[in-house]
């Protein structure tokens, strides 16, 4: 069958990774870039993608099947998602946890009307997490789940300290907190806070002229990122974040610890332990685009999420080979 082209709005740590992953998936082609600077600025990383100006999506509706958006969640997503999912079907991976059910009304308005198919908040988490906390909670009504990020760089939480006025440029760590995994794996089912989980790291490199105290109580009070958790922020010199803050590893794991019926203690795990957070991210928004291209073309219009999306439409494998494997 035809492949299935595909657009990247957005060219930052998600759109490179978006980029190497369409590459390792033979049903699928890059269309090309889309960036909101001077195509001619933007070096691709491989070579043959063709780099466009924003303006250049007017035009492509007919030359791409999925559009994967790459923008920040800050401040990016909030404006391009609702805006380009009237007239393309996209994937995202918007992760302001507590404004997802904003964002997904926000997008599912344009892209109903447009007939199009608008895939938000995949990627790990919200995504693959998501979906495993789910399966804990409908198998194991009687429990309690717990999700632990880290040691690693988030790169929403980096994304909004960049967007911080007097921040040049920025990462930020998660730590899970040893005491709590341990409470937690003891079997004990402890209720833990948001602050007594993890805390949070911040690397900033202040921009020419910034008050670095101004900047600091930007950062530590930021509803929706920092405000519920304990934050460090340490200011750097812009070649000490290059040298020493360059890599972007991540990982983490939830559990599901209940008891069944018979009063037996149950566990389900799901873990993950990344070498580079954008580009499996990257990897997961890439096999949503198959799945929001099939589902468009099954008539699943308006906003969806993991929820919404059965796991074989994920795979390159037809139905029948997915069968074969389930025996
Ligand atoms: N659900 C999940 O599990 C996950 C979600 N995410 C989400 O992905 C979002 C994007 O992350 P990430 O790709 O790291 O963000 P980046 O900061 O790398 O990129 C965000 C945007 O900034 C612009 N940009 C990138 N580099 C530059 C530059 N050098 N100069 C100027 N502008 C630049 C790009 O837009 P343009 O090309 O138009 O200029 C890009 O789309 C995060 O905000 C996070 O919310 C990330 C990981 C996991
Ligand atoms: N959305 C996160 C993915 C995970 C990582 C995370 C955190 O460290 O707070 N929360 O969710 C990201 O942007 O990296």
């Amino acid at each position: 069958s035809a492949q299935i082209r595909i657009g990247i709005a957005g060219y930052g740590n998600l759109g490179r990774g978006v980029e190497s992953a369409v590459a390792t998936n033979p049903d699928m082609t890059l269309v090309g870039v889309f960036t909101r600077r001077d195509p001619a600025t933007v070096t691709p990383q491989l070579p043959g993608t063709r780099v466009f100006g924003w303006d250049a999506l007017a035009g492509h509706e007919d030359e791409v099947d999925v559009l994967i958006l790459c923008g920040g969640s800050k401040s990016d997503l909030p404006e391009q998602g609702p805006e380009l999912a009237a007239r393309f079907n996209t994937v995202d991976s918007f992760d302001t946890h507590a404004r997802i059910p904003e964002y997904h009304a926000a997008v599912d308005a344009p892209a109903r009307a447009a007939g199009r198919t608008a895939l938000i908040s995949t990627g790990w988490d919200p995504g693959l997490f998501s979906i495993n906390r789910v399966y804990g909670e409908a198998i194991l009504p009687v429990g309690e789940t717990y999700t632990f990020w880290g040691r690693g760089v988030s790169q929403g939480h980096s994304d909004a300290v960049r967007r911080v006025p007097g921040v040049a440029a920025a990462v930020q760590y998660t730590l899970p907190s040893a005491d709590a995994i341990a409470e937690v794996r003891s079997g004990t089912r402890p209720t833990l806070t948001t602050r007594q989980k993890h805390v949070r790291e911040c690397f900033v490199v202040l921009a020419e002229g910034a008050d670095a105290d101004v900047v600091r109580k930007s950062i530590v009070t930021m509803p929706d990122y920092f405000d519920e958790y304990d934050t460090a922020v340490h200011f750097v010199d812009a070649d000490v974040l290059a040298r020493d803050h360059a890599g972007m590893p991540h990982g983490g794991f939830v559990i599901r610890s209940g008891d069944t019926g018979g009063g037996n203690r149950q566990v389900v795990e799901y873990s993950l332990n990344l070498g580079s957070n954008p580009e499996f991210t990257a990897s997961v928004l890439t096999a949503y685009a198959r799945a929001v291209h099939r589902m468009n073309a099954a008539g699943q219009i308006g906003a969806q999420t993991v929820y919404d999306v059965a796991p074989g439409l994920l795979s390159p494998k037809s139905a029948a080979q997915l069968r074969a494997e389930l025996l």
